[in-house]
Formats: C-alpha cells, structure tokens, sequence
C-alpha cells in the first residue's frame, strides 16, 4: 500500500551571499532560532574572531598552516581568500547529512557559491541579499562597530565588486527591512523543501498509488 509515511527528501545547501554589511548574519542566526530542520555549515576561517564570536560555533578559527594542511588532505567542500583571509567548508558533515535528509545553512561568498554549484548542482539553493543602497550599507557597517575605519573602507571598495555576482544566484532580494527580508527567505525555503527532486522516495509512492 502506498503511504505518505514514507515519503522522505534529500537534505538541501542553503547559502546566504551578500555584500559585507547587508545582513546574511543578522538573517542565518533568525533562521537558525526559527527552524529547528536547518543547521549552519561551519565554516574554518584563518580571520581573527570578532568580539562575541565562539570558536566552533560562529567559524572555525584556525591558522594559515592548520588551513593550508586542511587544503592538501581534501577536507574543503570549496574554499576561498575574501578580504586576504582563508575561508572553507568542511566536507564530512555536510556530505553524509545531506544524504540523511538534514538542511544546511551556508553563510559564503559568491566563489564558494560556485563552487558548491559546480558539485552538487541539484542539492543547492542561492540566495543573494542586496542592501537597499551603498549610503545605507556603509551605516550598516559603521553601525555594527566590529571593524575600524580603514577595515570598513576595504569592505566598502570591495561591496560593488561582490555586488557584481548578484547574477550568479537564484533568488536576489533586497534587505531594507529585516523582517520582510526574513519572511522571504523562510517563503524560498518552505517551497524548495518540497521541490519534486528532492522527493526521494517519491517515485515509489507514485507507482503504489498507481498499482494499489
Ligand atoms: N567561499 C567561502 N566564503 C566564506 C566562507 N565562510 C565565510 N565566507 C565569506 O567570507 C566573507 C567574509 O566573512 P566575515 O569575515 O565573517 O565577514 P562578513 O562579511 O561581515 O560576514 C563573507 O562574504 C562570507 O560569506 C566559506 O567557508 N567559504
Ligand atoms: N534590514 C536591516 N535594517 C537595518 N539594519 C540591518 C538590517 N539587516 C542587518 N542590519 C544591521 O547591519 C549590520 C550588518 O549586518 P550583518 O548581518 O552583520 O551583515 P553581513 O553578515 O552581511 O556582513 C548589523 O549591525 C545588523 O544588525
């Protein structure tokens, strides 16, 4: 007998792209407090930690040879240099839970983006967050007081370059209000859930619903 019960979905690679500044932190951690089914992706990073931010938990901090030796071994799902730092998402975990059906949040730039594309096509979802203009995202970086001045500068010339890739992604939006912006994201979400090729056991409820 064909039963809904045993309907299950691959899991999906939900990533989060933005300019510096537009708010894809501020929008994962409302994502992550929201919807238990959905888990960060990690990431090591060679940048130093930012005040309140807990190794393990935000990124994993490590140094350029720990990084480097993590590059030889094939550890990195992708990996990248932003703003002269190295940044990668470990393979291991996302491999096997994606598999087992579990979402993960990426929070990564338009290279890793890529090339979490070029390898796992089907599983990815893009998603791309403008700032509502270039005064408004240099407010947004003064005003989260993490960076000095010629930090916040870099971050500002590099913005229009990463603005550039918005073409790269499946869903752009812009962030002028963070709950209308959260609202979204949560709506792309839901519906790519219940994409048909996710549905992997689809096909044979299908045929029992067609034999019953
Ligand atoms: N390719 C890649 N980019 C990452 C990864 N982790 C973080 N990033 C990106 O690196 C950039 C800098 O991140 P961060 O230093 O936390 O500063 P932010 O710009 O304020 O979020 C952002 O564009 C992140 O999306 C990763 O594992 N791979
Ligand atoms: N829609 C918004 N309106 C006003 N401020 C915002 C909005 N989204 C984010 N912010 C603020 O802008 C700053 C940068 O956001 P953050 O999430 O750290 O950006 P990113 O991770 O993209 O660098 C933070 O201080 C955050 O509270």
């Amino acid at each position: 007998m064909a039963s809904p019960d045993t309907l299950q979905r691959r899991g999906l690679m939900f990533i989060l792209s933005s300019p510096s500044g537009a708010g894809k932190t501020t929008i994962a951690r409302k994502l992550l407090a929201h919807d238990a089914e959905i888990r960060m992706s990690v990431s090591v990073t060679t940048r130093p930690p930012r005040p309140g931010e807990v190794d393990g938990q935000d990124y994993i901090f490590a140094s350029q040879a720990e990084f480097d030796r993590m590059v030889e071994d094939g550890q990195f799902l992708e990996w990248a240099t932003v703003f002269g730092n190295s940044y990668g998402t470990p393979k291991a975990q996302v491999k096997a839970g994606i598999r087992e059906g579990q979402d993960f949040l990426f929070d990564i730039d338009w290279q890793g983006t890529q090339q979490l594309y070029q390898k796992m096509e089907t599983d990815v979802v893009r998603v791309f967050l403008l700032p509502p203009s270039i005064d408004e995202l240099r407010r947004r970086l003064t005003g989260r007081g993490t960076d000095p001045a010629e930090v916040i500068q870099s971050r500002m010339d590099r913005a229009r370059a990463e603005i550039s890739h918005w073409d790269g992604y499946d869903y752009v939006i812009v962030n002028d209000d963070i709950e209308a912006c959260f609202a979204k994201v949560c709506e792309i979400l839901a519906a790519e859930r219940m994409k048909r090729a996710r549905q992997t056991g689809l096909i044979g409820f299908v045929r029992g619903l067609m034999t019953d």
